[in-house]
């Protein structure tokens, strides 16, 4: 079973084929969007709409994680990764689809990190095991959460509603969170130069904190790979398809991928992918169809969405393209 290997030595090729530039990417302030100072708060609000408009992804700095909280969970989840323990994890291998925890240790030519994901919230749906984690990821979501509805509040109002509205549309008091955390070897372990291939997440955002920085690629709107360098204690905000979809594509989610090529040592990244709730109907607002932009994609509840490749919902895999109304050009 590949899945379950080991990390053993790397005996690829080394190739430059993931070559990415070094583009700035925009850093938003989150202090600022909640400003009382309304000239701070309306230059905020206009830089953000500009980076969710013109990027899709953006730094967040000067936000309300706390860092013991950040250290705890690193340090937990770094602790969890103990390559001599991985027999431990693999209760998590291809768990039953109603189990909310998935782990695998993936070593190949295509993908090459060990992960686990849970369901972070609704907390009703949350796992209790591994019970080493439980406490600290749930402190951490409970923080991210915040952040998170701050951002819905200054989307909301950027996109020409009350500030409410995202929270309304996504249901996000009963939103569905994943988090996945990755460990990617130094490309000394790596089977390949992929961590993680090509990909875009479903939901509203996706939060990413992590350790260290290293191969994390975006792709742009103009079709440029672009280097992700997270500055120290910033969060990455990428949007997510569900955003894409309830703005009829005004904001995009974006392809990224994971090229562990130059990492001499081994990074972790902790990935939130922030959803609506299971029964939430997702569908372009009216307020984005007009004759001259029409409706994009069709509609369908968060769940259909997530299962809709064939998975379940902890695999939460894009669905994008399977829902996008192809059009003729007449
Ligand atoms: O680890 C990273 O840098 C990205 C991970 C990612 O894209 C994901 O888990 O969906
Ligand atoms: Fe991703």
């Amino acid at each position: 079973m590949v899945e379950t290997t080991s990390f053993v030595l790397g005996d690829h090729q080394h190739n430059d084929n993931y070559l990415a530039s070094d583009e700035e990417i925009p850093t938003i302030d989150y202090s600022l969007l909640l400003s009382h100072d309304p000239y701070q708060r309306s230059i905020a609000l206009e830089l953000l709409a500009h980076a969710c408009k013109e990027y899709g992804f953006f730094y967040l700095k000067n936000h309300t994680m706390p860092d013991n909280v950040l250290k705890n969970v690193l340090k937990g989840i770094s602790n969890y990764f103990d390559p001599t323990t991985v027999d431990e994890r693999r209760i998590y291998y291809e768990n039953g689809p109603s189990d909310n925890v998935r782990w695998a240790l993936k070593a190949n030519d295509g993908e090459n990190r060990e992960y686990l994901k849970v369901v972070a919230h609704p907390k009703d749906l949350a796992p209790s095991n591994p019970t080493s984690l439980s406490k600290i990821i749930e402190e951490y979501n409970n923080e991210m959460r915040k952040i998170v509805v701050g951002l819905a509040r200054a989307m909301s109002k950027n996109l020409g509603f009350d500030e409410n509205y995202i929270e309304k549309a996504f249901h996000m008091k009963l939103g569905f969170d994943v988090m996945a955390m990755n460990l990617y070897p130094p490309i000394s372990k790596s089977k390949s130069d992929i961590g993680l291939p090509n990909h875009t997440d479903p939901g509203f955002v996706i939060t990413l904190m992590q350790d260290v920085n290293g191969g994390l690629q975006i792709l742009s709107h103009k079709g440029k790979w672009i280097n992700v360098y997270i500055p120290h204690h910033a969060i990455l905000i990428q949007l997510g398809d569900h955003l894409e979809i309830l703005t009829n594509g005004k904001y995009k989610s974006h392809v990224h991928r994971v090229i562990v090529n130059n990492n001499e040592v081994q990074r972790l990244s902790i990935v939130t992918l922030h959803g609506p709730s299971l029964d939430k109907f997702i569908v372009p607002d009216t307020k984005f169809v007009d004759d001259e932009n029409p409706q994009n994609y069709t509609g369908m509840t968060y769940k259909e969405c997530l299962e809709a490749n064939g998975g379940n919902q902890i695999d939460v895999q894009s669905s994008l393209d399977l829902i996008k109304l192809v059009r003729m050009r007449v």
